[in-house]
């Protein structure tokens, strides 16, 4: 495979100091995400899902070792990468103040694109909620307001997406198709796709599968 962007996280080392305490997280750590890619990460509880996420998408440094970010065989700082990602939340974290449409375009109008609307609209009727368009997140259920949060976070087209336990408040039958959305979205778009999950079932969706076990990181399949 012809690597031209990707993060490549380097013997990454990461531990939290609380107090007199120290919560050691993971040692030596090599990971590459590649865009194109779908990885999935898991493990029990506390293991430091969340935390590596957030060191592979720039948002924290790690204590030890290098993450490096790298886009059309340039490298880039943390800061310029962070254009480039976009998140999906176990709460959904849509406005609650906004309509469906509104949420969706959001992140266009932020960027000043005139068609953002119309974007907006096209992909409400991808996820299959154009007659939902005018409804607020209170007045829609938890698989569709998750339906959105992932349209919002792959129309600006970002490189990579991390989705930190996307599923986790759904039910069994709702989380499989909304772990079938971000796969298709991830496909259509070419969109790399890191997932934190508890779930087996989701994380088995992952083309490349790792599990954070013993402060290591072990492949899963
Ligand atoms: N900013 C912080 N300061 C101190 N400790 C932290 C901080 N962030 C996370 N931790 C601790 O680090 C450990 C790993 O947390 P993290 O959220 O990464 O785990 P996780 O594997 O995602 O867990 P879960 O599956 O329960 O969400 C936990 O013990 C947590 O309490």
């Amino acid at each position: 495979m012809t690597r031209n962007t990707y993060i490549d996280l380097s013997n990454v080392g990461h531990y939290f100091e609380s107090g007199d305490q120290t919560i050691h997280l993971f040692d030596d750590l090599n990971l590459t995400l590649n865009r194109k890619e779908v990885t999935s990460i898991v493990g029990s509880s506390g293991a430091g899902k969340s935390s590596l996420l957030s060191l592979a998408a720039g948002l924290e440094e790690p204590k030890l070792g290098t993450v490096t970010f790298v886009k059309d065989k340039e490298k880039v700082s943390a800061e310029d990468y962070r254009q480039n990602i976009g998140f999906i939340f176990q709460q959904f974290h849509l406005l609650p103040e906004m309509d469906a449409l509104n949420n969706l375009a959001l992140p266009m109008r932020l960027k000043g694109m005139d068609s953002a609307f119309e974007e907006a609209a096209e992909w409400l009727s991808f996820i299959g909620l154009s007659d939902r368009a005018g409804h607020k997140p209170s007045q829609l259920s938890g698989g569709e307001q998750q339906r959105i949060a992932i349209a919002r976070a792959f129309i600006s087209e970002p490189d990579y997406i991390f989705a930190d336990e996307p599923t986790g408040n759904l039910d069994v039958s709702t989380a499989a198709s909304i772990s079938d959305l971000m796969l298709d979205c991830a496909e259509e778009t070419g969109c790399g796709l890191v997932l934190v999950t508890h779930s087996r079932q989701l994380a088995e969706k992952a083309s490349i599968q790792f599990e954070l076990v013993n402060n290591r990181l072990e492949c899963a399949a």
